[in-house]
């Protein structure tokens, strides 16, 4: 991924080596009631990269596309790969989350797991350096480090992108001419 998009070696190893990596299970009964009752809030991932398996293919996943939910096909044997707020920090938005929502299916249950890589803690957040040119200048403010911004994620309600928001530059008033 580094490579792809022209980044220093280590930019990313230093990032991610010393990281943790998280498992969770998901169990989504079956609900006729799937317009009532939510699986997850919208969301986008908080750490780097989640790797999604969509177990026993039930559809149930949404992404969010120009405005509108769209229904994500489980395909046998592959992974959905999400970019969580961490990695959009660190590639300065060149990838961008996606903002996604389990639903509830009104004839069968669903599983899913995901395993969640995530930035070494005392990392201090900020878009890599070599990817920080005039034209594409650091979207960011200040952040903390990448515990700081666990903190302050698990301190918001979860909605969509709005925590990543706020850790967005205004460009237009607050970019900084060099
Ligand atoms: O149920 C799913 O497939 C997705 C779960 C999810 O969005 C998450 O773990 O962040
Ligand atoms: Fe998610």
């Amino acid at each position: 991924m580094g490579k792809a998009l022209g980044m220093k070696g280590e930019d990313l190893s230093e990032v991610f080596d010393g990281g943790e990596q998280a498992m969770a299970m998901y169990y989504y009964p079956k609900c006729p009631q799937e317009d009532v009752v939510m699986g997850l809030n919208p969301h986008t991932d908080l750490a780097g990269l989640t790797i999604l398996s969509q177990l026993n293919e039930v559809e149930g996943l949404h992404i969010k596309k120009d405005g509108a939910w769209i229904p994500i096909t489980p395909l046998p044997n592959a992974f959905v790969i999400n970019v969580g707020d961490m990695l959009e920090i660190v590639t300065n938005e060149i990838y961008k989350g996606v903002e996604h929502r389990p639903v509830l299916n009104p004839n069968k249950e669903r599983l899913s797991i995901a395993t969640f890589f995530k930035p070494k803690r005392n990392y201090y957040l900020s878009p890599a350096s070599s990817l920080i040119t005039l034209r594409n200048p650091v979207k960011f403010k200040q952040i903390g480090t990448v515990a700081d911004y666990f903190k302050g994620y698990f301190s918001h309600q979860l909605v969509g992108k709005s925590y990543l928001d706020t850790m967005r530059l205004n460009t237009k008033d607050e970019e900084i001419n060099t």
